[in-house]
């Protein structure tokens, strides 16, 4: 961006020369005049306007600001907005104005603006703006910015200042001094446009309104609009906060003496851990189900198609709307009250019953194309992670129960996305639902996160192993792939997860058994929307192809 300074800070909000510099110059020795001490008590009163409290100077200064809307709107093209906040293209938003609070919920952060989308008010009987009714999605404003979000259009936020008691102008979102009226403040993108119901009004109405989330592109800089002596409290730290975290992190499990296998296979890293029904079968190899992490190659992750295209078109899908993430209802024991998940949520293919109420929104026939490439590549996890386990079982010539662990995969007909943000996550439970299938297997995307597996108490695991008796913990970065086979391992352990970064998305898959669901309606339900359309059944992942292999 370019760093012009419009020299205007001492001109006034009509741009002519200060009246005040013109007094200076030619003072009057004569008495004031009653009209002169009028004018005197204005200013003096005008002064008493302006908060006591002095604003901080801020961290850096504007790249571009000054004290004419005009002359700011003749010097960046993506606000030329000479009347009206926002400014579009095609149909598409490109520059908005904020001058300050539209309701007390609004912010403007280091890094994150959350605001309203203005327009479709009313002129009031006192002659002020107000809502007649619920904010409409065919609104110019609402129509451009959903646009710019949908296309990842950068949005160049220009601040203003509005008039607070007499003759005194400040910008109510910020606690900082601005010489000039008008100041670009940085480059954001659009990461969410919701409706929610808007503060009452003086008339007592109250109607549905959008409100928008952005969020500043560079996150390197400290934001110039920072008070002075807080620039620190405005940095992230990019190690752990950012949405693909590089640093490889060790994977590590707390119990050593838990058998583990590790293999190559088409493009991945393949750890399979086995665990014992208590503790005392940990020295014999006897195990009741297998948990197997395959971790992907740098080219796995990169490559067009690959798994940061994945992550890419799930973050879309969110924002348009495609996969609708929400916060659920719990049933929480102890706990009188409904209570809402940590996490969001949405469930496609057949229903999946269990502690949180998730309808599900579509089938896998009209699941968006980013669904059924994740359905694709769990299969083929899930298939190859149950023949390793049946493998070892014959290498070794244990004797397992092929109930809860069958050396046969069964395909999955469900699917439930999970959307994590800073620090939430989902504690300790097991998928033990009756209608579950014996593979369950998750796909992380973004941040990483932490995965703990710990004995139940009722089986034995009371007094062993490590504090909070964690039998297994891991890390799952960006692309990771965990499968869990054996039914049960939900009977004998508790599984958690908790995010590190500041967006993970877990897609899992699993195997709902029509047979074990009583109601027929849901039961009909459940197979029409589990079924994979024979283009995708077409499609299947089989691992990375054997040329682009690293
Ligand atoms: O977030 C994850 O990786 C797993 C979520 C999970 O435990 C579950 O869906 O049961």
């Amino acid at each position: 961006m370019d760093s012009t300074i419009i020299p205007l800070a001492k001109s006034t909000e009509s741009g002519k020369p200060g009246r005040r510099a013109q007094k200076r110059k030619a003072p009057s020795s004569k008495k004031a005049s009653p009209s002169q001490k009028k004018r005197k008590t204005q200013s003096i009163s005008r002064k008493a306007a302006i908060p006591a409290v002095p604003l901080a100077a801020p961290a850096g200064e504007p790249p571009i600001s000054s004290n004419i809307r005009a002359a700011l709107c003749d010097s960046i093209q993506y606000w030329r907005a000479h009347q009206g906040g926002i400014q579009s293209k095609e149909k598409i938003a490109t520059g908005m104005l904020l001058n300050g609070k539209t309701t007390p919920r609004d912010v403007l952060g280091a890094q994150v603006i959350v605001t309203t989308v203005g327009g479709g008010l009313k002129s009031g009987s006192d002659g002020k703006h107000i809502r007649t009714e619920d904010q409409k999605e065919d609104g110019k404003n609402y129509v451009a910015l959903k646009n710019a979000m949908s296309v990842g259009q950068p949005i160049g936020i220009v601040i203003g200042k509005q008039a607070r008691g007499k003759g005194g102008y400040v910008n109510n979102l910020l606690d900082i001094d601005l010489s000039n009226h008008y100041n670009v403040l940085d480059f954001f993108f659009i990461t969410d446009i919701w409706s929610e119901l808007q503060p009452v009004q003086k008339d007592g109405s109250r109607f549905m309104h959008y409100a928008i989330r952005l969020q500043r592109i560079d996150l390197h800089s400290t934001a110039w609009w920072v008070p002075q002596g807080h620039e620190r409290d405005a940095l992230i730290n990019h190690e752990a906060g950012l949405a693909l975290a590089k640093k490889k992190t060790k994977f590590y499990e707390v119990d050593a003496r838990i058998l583990r296998t590790e293999h190559q296979v088409a493009g991945y890293q393949v750890t399979s851990l086995y665990l014992p029904s208590t503790p005392e079968n940990l020295n014999n190899g006897e195990f009741i189900g297998s948990v197997t992490i395959f971790h992907p190659s740098e080219t796995t992750r990169t490559r067009k198609e690959g798994l940061n295209d994945l992550f890419n078109e799930m973050q879309r899908a969110t924002r348009m709307g495609d996969v609708k993430l929400q916060r659920h209802p719990a049933f929480c024991r102890g706990s009188h009250k409904e209570e809402l998940t940590s996490h969001f949520s949405c469930n496609m293919g057949a229903d999946y019953k269990f502690g949180v109420v998730v309808e599900t929104s579509n089938g896998f026939e009209t699941a968006p194309d980013l669904v059924m490439k994740a359905l694709s590549r769990l299969t083929w996890s899930g298939a190859t992670a149950v023949a390793l386990t049946a493998d070892h079982v014959a290498r070794n010539g244990l004797s397992t129960d092929s109930i809860s662990m069958p050396a046969e995969f069964i395909d999955f007909n469900e699917q439930l996305m999970l959307g994590y943000f800073e620090d939430s996550q989902i504690s300790f439970h097991d998928d033990g639902e009756k209608e579950l299938g014996p593979t369950v297997a998750t796909l992380s995307l973004g941040s990483p996160s932490v995965m703990r597996f710990r004995g139940k108490k009722k089986s034995g695991f009371e007094d062993t192993i490590a504090a909070g008796n964690v039998m297994l913990s891991f890390v799952l970065e960006h692309g990771d792939i965990v499968i869990m086979h054996g039914t049960k391992i939900h009977k004998y352990y508790e599984h958690a997860v908790y995010a590190e970064g500041i967006r993970r998305f877990a897609l899992t898959c699993r195997y709902i058994r029509p047979e074990m669901i009583s109601d027929p309606e849901r039961r009909k339900k459940a197979i029409v929307n589990g079924k994979v359309p024979i283009y995708w059944q077409k499609q299947a992942y089989k691992g990375e192809p054997a040329n682009i292999l690293d």
